[in-house]
């Protein structure tokens, strides 16, 4: 039986694990659960998979639901609290699913721990990638990817040789506003922007491929997880989001992972790691598929990709400041506070103010993402 803990386990990725682990009940045991402000849920959760420790996001809501709880369950709030669920269980695998480079610190504990990681939190990784992918590397943790793209390259890799790797691609939906010009950007509204074509998502996610932050965040997560130069790394439109990504290696083959999109496929795959169990995800006919298309990028169109590019080739504090930004603009957009296209130009002001640092420790990297924060807040 496996144990395992879920930061965010109210939210798309959080309540898809569970669906995962109520499909294969006898082989998990839910060691903590850690939810935001959506108690209502967690209280559900509770009942059904029992952790022995849960989360939630503030010390009034803690209180307010500490009653609800059965004996026995210890309930925790805040940063910490985050922390505990990530690296205070019997949990041996911890899949990461807040929002944000908030799941930073419980990450870095988990790893400490010497957790595996099913790792959702991209952000995390743009974050602070060199000391996420160290500090696992020095307590021989394994970073086991959920997002789809970087399964799938996870996948295509299985037992080839770094030096082997000519390219990897990752496929990119084009989000709501695909085939929008830059023009008809100028009016679109919040609920426009929530309709994905093909994933159903978190909010804060389905922004981000909207803008293509997602795939620029996607590209740096690529990167480290996987170490391939950014020149090595290609992005492609592709409608259909069925090719999740490839590999192409020095002897011109191709290798790709294809199905149908949903998140539970991606999300078993690392709870279960080496073996494959069965899935009730829908088959995937490439007959019924018929074609499947694909597109070249483009940079003038989708600019806040050429922004991530060029600030995951700087390094430093550049993607910190690229994120932190980006975080900021999306809830203020979420919001309505600013326009859909008024989030690729905070991005770009906050990052024309930045002094990179390079190689930054963890103080100056938490710094850093708190001062992009306060100004992407004001601007
Ligand atoms: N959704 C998807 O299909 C995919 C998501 N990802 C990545 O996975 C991560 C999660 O995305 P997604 O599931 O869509 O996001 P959601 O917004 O659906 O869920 C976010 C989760 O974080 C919790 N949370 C929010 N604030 C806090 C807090 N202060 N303390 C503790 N928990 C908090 C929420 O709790 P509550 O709701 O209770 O407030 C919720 O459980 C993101 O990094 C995203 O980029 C990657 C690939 C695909
Ligand atoms: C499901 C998943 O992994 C998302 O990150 C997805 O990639 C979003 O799709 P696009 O960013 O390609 O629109
Ligand atoms: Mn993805």
């Amino acid at each position: 039986m496996k144990k395992i803990s879920i930061l965010g386990s109210t939210g798309s990725i959080g309540t898809q694990t569970l669906d995962v682990v109520r499909m294969h009940r006898e082989e998990f045991q839910v060691e903590g659960l850690a939810a935001g402000s959506n108690s209502d849920l967690l209280l559900q959760q509770v009942k059904e998979f029992a952790p022995r420790k849960v989360s939630v996001a503030s010390k009034e809501l803690a209180d307010k639901i500490r009653h609800e709880l059965p004996a026995g369950t210890e309930i925790y709030y805040g940063r910490e609290g985050l922390v505990e669920i990530a690296a205070g269980t019997d949990a041996e695998l911890v899949v990461t699913a807040v929002v944000g480079s908030m799941g930073l610190p419980s990450t870095l504990a988990a790893i400490e721990e010497g957790k595996t990681i099913g790792l959702a939190n991209k952000e995390t990784l743009v974050t602070a990638g060199h000391l996420v992918t160290a500090r696992a590397a020095a307590k021989g943790v394994k970073l086991l990817p959920i997002d789809s793209e970087h399964s799938a390259i996870f996948q295509c890799l299985n037992g080839e040789r770094q030096e082997d790797i000519e390219r990897i691609t990752l496929t990119a939906s084009g989000g709501s506003f695909r085939d929008y010009t830059r023009e008809q950007l100028v009016h679109v509204t919040v609920e426009d922007a929530l309709k994905h074509p093909n994933w159903s998502m978190g909010a804060k996610i389905t922004i981000d491929s909207a803008t293509m932050v997602n795939k620029g965040l996607e590209v740096m997560e690529a990167h480290w997880l996987y170490q391939i130069p950014y020149d090595n790394i290609s992005v492609l439109l592709h409608p259909e989001s069925i090719i999740h990504s490839f590999v192409e290696f020095r002897d011109s083959s191709i290798i790709a992972q294809l199905g149908n999109p949903d998140m539970r496929v991606p999300i078993q795959y690392a709870l279960t790691y080496p073996e494959r169990w069965s899935s009730p995800a829908p088959r995937l006919s490439l007959a019924e598929a018929g074609k499947l298309h694909f597109r070249e990028m483009d940079l003038e169109r989708f600019p806040c990709l050429r922004l991530a590019y060029e600030c995951g080739k700087m390094g430093g504090t550049a993607p910190t400041v690229f994120n932190a930004a980006n975080e900021i603009a999306v809830a203020r957009f979420l919001r309505s506070e600013i326009s859909f296209l008024r989030i690729e130009e905070i991005i770009e002001e906050v990052l024309h103010g930045h002094d990179n640092t390079p190689e930054p420790a963890l103080e100056t990297i938490e710094e850093s993402d708190r001062l992009a924060r306060e100004l992407a807040s004001r601007l």
